[in-house]
């Protein structure tokens, strides 16, 4: 859009967003829900002792049905979320590759755990907004929102390398969280034409997508492939395209019918309820990453569709990464809204010569993007590709022709694209 027609430039304020620490909220998440619903948190201090008991499902069908509206301040609500997310997914889960895969969710977790969400705008599935923005706490609350002292509050498994898997993540929102502001001040410095003001905060954003790329590479360090492989990543998948659960997750009890409602299997027998697609946790639903491709303006355009697919299977060709958005809060929403709808970082800097300052540091910034997006790459390529493909051979089954991520997306040509698409965010020079 011309930035005659931009609109104003977002306060952050206005969109829960704190100069300092971005998404991660501040104060850090709460860590227990009042007293009233100390049934729910008591599953989740005995999770994983009940999972290796096998004894997990039984004792949720014996929860009591509790009364969401009991729910006090916007934090107890985003605790609330993230407890009954860990006790549906365990429920739906057991152990991977010891029990099967259930698909019924009892009516005491599906309808508290639905009416969450829908409070909070978001969907009844894991994702980003459960096991990363409500999932930690600072170990010294003095200290510094670092590694060395943010710690996450529950895992599934209990092995170290699953709250690695989580903490990585939220070191990036820590390292990357002034990119944010300093992306509001280079459209402030458009709108007053100071272009050295516009170089400076884009030079912040490379700092901190820098940071964020040696961040990401510590992955390696603490969260070995194999049990990520085999213990950690069940937990993350969703009920979209997912082979272990073709018709979705049977919410039981609730019966509201909105998008997500599979509405071609009948309920199961005796039962009152729905079946719901959801896809399933990414840090793919990083509200930073999504800020700093609508900031940069990459755009992510609709994937081509496979020729595989039929005329009739085919889903709308939405670009996975858009979609991906339907996971993150409505304020986040909003926010990438009133981001993109501002004064255009890209296109001003489009409009300076190709060696000012602006744009050679704009240019940088997307280069520190691609690196970022290269790095990751490698690292689904280590933690997901390869390990198919062990597992394959180890049970003499044919190496699988493509790859589905927890987000439910055909993950390599999605990659790729989105790869492509920051390339192609370059400002070239005329
Ligand atoms: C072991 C570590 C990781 C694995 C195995 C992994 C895997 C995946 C997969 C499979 C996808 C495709 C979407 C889906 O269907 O889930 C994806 C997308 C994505 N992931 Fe990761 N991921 C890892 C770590 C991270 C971290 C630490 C970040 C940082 C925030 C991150 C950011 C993203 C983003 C932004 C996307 C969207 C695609 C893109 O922007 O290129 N991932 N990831």
């Amino acid at each position: 859009m011309p930035q005659t027609m931009a609109g104003p430039v977002p306060r952050l304020a206005d969109y829960g967003i704190d100069e300092a620490t971005g998404f991660l909220s501040n104060p850090p998440p709460l860590r227990r829900l009042p007293a009233y619903f100390e049934p729910w948190e008591q599953v989740l201090d005995d999770l994983h002792q009940l999972l290796v008991a096998g004894a997990l499902r039984t004792r949720v069908r014996k929860l009591p049905m509790m009364d969401t509206s009991r729910l006090g301040p916007k934090p107890e609500w985003h605790r609330a979320f993230m407890v009954l997310s860990f006790i549906a997914h365990s429920h739906i889960i057991g152990i991977p590759k010891v029990d099967t895969v259930e698909p019924i969710i009892p009516e005491v977790i599906a309808r508290p755990w639905f009416a969450i969400a829908k409070k909070l705008e978001l969907k009844p599935v894991i994702s980003y907004a459960a096991v990363e923005l409500a999932n930690w706490f600072l170990l010294d609350p003095e200290g510094p929102l670092d590694l060395s002292n943010i710690a996450i509050q529950h895992t599934f498994s209990g092995v170290f390398d699953e709250a690695w898997f989580y903490l990585i993540p939220l070191g990036m929102e820590a390292v990357g969280a002034p990119s944010i502001k300093a992306m509001v001040d280079a459209q402030e410095a458009i709108l007053r034409d100071d272009e050295s003001a516009v170089a400076a905060a884009l030079h912040i954003v490379t700092d901190c997508i820098d940071k964020m790329c040696v961040m990401l590479k510590r992955m390696y360090e603490k969260n070995d492939p194999h049990i990520f492989w085999s213990r950690i990543r069940n937990y993350s998948g969703g009920s979209k395209n997912n082979a272990n659960l073709p018709n979705g997750l049977f919410f039981e009890g609730v019966t509201e019918i909105d998008a997500d409602v599979n509405q071609c299997v009948p309920p199961p027998k005796g039962l009152v309820g729905t079946w719901r697609c959801y896809a399933g946790a990414s840090a793919g639903q990083s509200p930073l990453i999504h800020s700093l491709d609508v900031g940069l303006g990459v755009h992510h355009a609709s994937m081509p569709q496979k020729s595989s697919d039929s005329p009739a299977t085919k889903a709308p060709a939405v670009n996975p990464m858009l979609e991906m958005r339907e996971y993150l809060s409505a304020e986040q929403r909003a926010f990438f809204k009133a981001l993109g709808e501002a004064p255009s970082i890209r296109e001003y800097v489009s409009s300076l010569s190709s060696t000012s300052a602006a744009q050679i540091e704009f240019n940088n910034a997307i280069r520190a993007l691609k690196s970022f997006r290269d790095i990751h790459i490698q690292i689904t390529t280590v933690y997901i590709i390869l390990q198919q493909k062990k597992e394959a051979a180890s049970t003499g089954a044919m190496s699988p022709k493509g790859t589905v991520g927890t987000g439910g997306t055909d993950l390599v040509p999605f990659l790729r694209q989105t790869r492509q698409e920051t390339i192609d965010a370059l400002v070239k020079s005329t």
